[in-house]
Order: structure tokens, then sequence, then C-alpha cells
């Protein structure tokens, strides 16, 4: 037994045409543990899951499983010898096998034995009923749960996803989270997950690692990287946002909210100030007497409603502050002031990011 992580990438580097495509990326994993790989088009994110898988070499940096290297720039385990599985959007089922066939591709041992793997692994994921099927045969949820059967048929100690539920719908895509959660973290494999969706990420990430051109700008759990984000586009990433500029004055930023405590900004530099939409605080202007703000809800400023959507669960309202500037709030429920009211806006001090802007 070893105390090195199940999985470990230092220092990975590949460009592409001069452009560094992953730029310096290192992350672990533990066993039974999810990590996803989380950003925008294009970031990185496939490219360095297939390095990891093999199918792609890097220029620098190593690739290590429970502390052992598997490649580096000079050495180099091959790809069906690193005990990682694949699960990516495109990796379809063999059309000419059925469903037991498709899960015990990748076995080695005896008939007997690999009979008793396809059989626990059909029963984990739903599908015994299936088992004599072929893909053509089956819905795309039942294809993707099969396809998991398959990837870890060969108890894989790393295994991993790209997208792997991009292609299902959307109800059917939740269930079908959870329920691979369930099999990998019975399985105790080592899951690192590629997605663009931070809902996705959110969902099933113990650990999320948040990518921007080539770089992890930010790792940690869903919560963390929720609630202290590291930048302005970071925090962009999870939700709408609203953004109050203002400029810092001994260790202040006066704003239509009043002020911000900014320590250790310089004297005059620029500072965004970022919240969510779901945690301004909305207050009633009690026939011209106004808002009633607690300490930790600083200034009210006037904002008139400019549009107010019902959304489903919650509702979304724009408002237009005294000077110009436009701020959306969400409010649970159902939440329909009439455009051209005049409501009080107030930003909780616990609940809002500062950043200088850059
Ligand atoms: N073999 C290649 N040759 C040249 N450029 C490549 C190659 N593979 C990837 N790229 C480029 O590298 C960048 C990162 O691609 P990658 O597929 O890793 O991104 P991604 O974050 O997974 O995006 P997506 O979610 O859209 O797949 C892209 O600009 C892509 O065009």
């Amino acid at each position: 037994m070893t105390d090195a992580p199940r999985l470990e990438i230092r220092n990975i580097q590949r460009s592409f045409g001069g452009r560094a495509v992953v730029d310096d990326v290192s992350l672990t994993v533990q066993p039974g543990q999810v990590t996803c790989l989380l950003g925008p088009s294009g970031c990185g994110k496939s490219t360095t899951l297939r390095i990891i898988a093999g199918i792609e070499k890097q220029d620098a940096g190593s690739i290590w499983a429970d502390g052992q290297m598997i490649c580096d720039g000079t050495s180099r385990v091959p790809p069906e010898g690193r005990g990682i599985g694949l699960m990516f959007q495109d990796f379809a089922l063999f059309p000419h096998l059925s469903v037991a066939g498709n899960v015990a591709y990748g076995l080695t041992g005896s008939a007997r034995k690999n009979r008793a793997r396809v059989a626990e692994l059909l029963d984990r994921v739903g599908m015994s009923a299936h088992i004599d099927r072929y893909p053509h045969e089956l819905s795309g949820g039942e294809q993707q749960r099969v396809a998991l059967a398959r990837a870890l048929a060969p108890r894989p100690r790393i295994m991993l996803m790209d997208e792997p539920f991009s292609g299902l719908d959307d109800r059917l895509r939740d269930d079908i989270r959870d329920e691979t959660l369930d099999v990998l973290k019975a399985e105790g494999t080592a899951v690192l997950l590629v997605t663009h969706e931070p809902g996705e990420a959110m969902r099933m990430a113990d650990e999320i690692a948040l990518m921007r051109d080539g770089k992890i700008v930010q790792k940690g759990a869903p919560y963390n990287i929720y609630n202290t984000p590291v930048d302005k586009e970071a925090a962009a990433f999870f939700s709408d946002i609203n953004v109050v500029q203002a400029s810092v004055d001994g260790a202040l930023a006066q704003t239509a909210f009043g002020q911000f405590l900014v320590p250790g900004v310089t004297d005059g530099a620029p500072v965004d100030i970022v919240i969510r939409p779901q945690h301004l605080k909305i207050d009633f202007d009690r026939q011209g007497k106004g808002p009633n703000p607690t300490i930790a809800d600083g200034t009210p400023a006037r904002g008139i409603v400019k549009r107010a959507r019902f959304m489903g669960n919650e509702s979304l309202v724009e408002f237009t502050l005294d000077d110009g500037s436009e701020m959306k709030a969400v409010v649970p429920s159902v939440f329909l002031p009439k455009k051209g009211m005049v409501l009080w806006l107030m930003i909780r001090r616990d609940k809002c990011f500062i950043f200088p802007r850059s």
C-alpha cells in the first residue's frame, strides 16, 4: 500500500503550433474520488485527458499512478498498460457484440470469472435484464450504462471521462449522473471527469479544477470554488454576476451601496465588487420611508424595476440604478414587481467578492 495519490500529474505541458494548450497543469486524484476538470470549450481539458490516457504525448511533465511513474519525457507505459478506463462521449459500444459481449470485451480472466464480473456490473448499473440485447436495441441512457459497465469491467484504478453525459437529454442525464457516481464510488475508482458545465461539476465532483487558457486557475471543493472564486471570471463561470466598479481611497471603496473595506489595495486602484444575483437583498420603499437595512447590508441603493421574469423555481428581476448602471436579482419563487416600481437593493458584505480590476 502507498499513501501516494491514485493519479498524479505534474507540470504537464503541451503546445500545438507554438501555442501552449496545456500549460503547466498539475493535479491529483485519490481513490474513490471524483475530480472534475471544468472549463470553457477549447481550454485544454480533453488534451490533458488524452495525455493521461496515453493517446497524446506531453512535451514536458510526468504522470504517476499509485506513486509509480507511468510517463515522463523519457519513459512511457503504453496506454493499455496504465490501468486506466476511458469513457468518452464518442466511445460507442461495439454494435456486433451483445451487452454481455461488450462488457466482457476487455476481460482476460477465465470464462467463469468473466461471466461473474459481467453479471456483477450489469446488476450494479441496472442492466441485468438486457444482458443478451444488442446496442441498437437500447436507449441512449441504457447504452451509457453499458458503456460504464464496460469501462469498469477490468477494474481500472483510474477512470477518465470526457463529457460522458452530453449526448443524453436533461432529465435522463441527472439520473445517469447520480447512478454513475454511485457505481464509481462503490468500485473505489479514481475519476477524472472533463466537463464544460458548472452544474455537472458541482453535482459530481469531490474536487473541481477550474481550467482556463491551458492553466488550472483554481482547485477546491465545489463549495469553496463557488464561494471563494479566485477572480471575476471564476465567479462568472458559475452564475450571472453583478459588477459594481469603484476606486479605492484609504482602504475603502465608495459605491452607491456604501463603503466596502479593501485592505491592501493601493489608493486610486480600480476594483470590481462582484455579487451573484441571488445574493442581492431587495427591500420595499415603505411609502417613501425607504428600506430598513441591517449593518451587514450596508447602504441601500435605489433601483427602478426594468423587467421581471418568472423562471420556474425563481424570478429574475432587472433594475436600473440612479447612476444608470444595471443589476440583476434572483428571488426564490414568484416575485414579479411592475416595470418602473421603486425598490431598494443591498449588497451583503459577507456575500460579495472584491477583485482588483484587470
Ligand atoms: N492535434 C491538435 N492539433 C492542433 N491543435 C489542437 C490539437 N488538439 C487540440 N488542439 C487545440 O487545442 C485547444 C484545446 O483543445 P481541447 O480539445 O483540449 O479543449 P477542450 O477544453 O477539451 O475543449 P472542448 O470542450 O471544446 O473539447 C483547442 O484550441 C484545440 O483546437
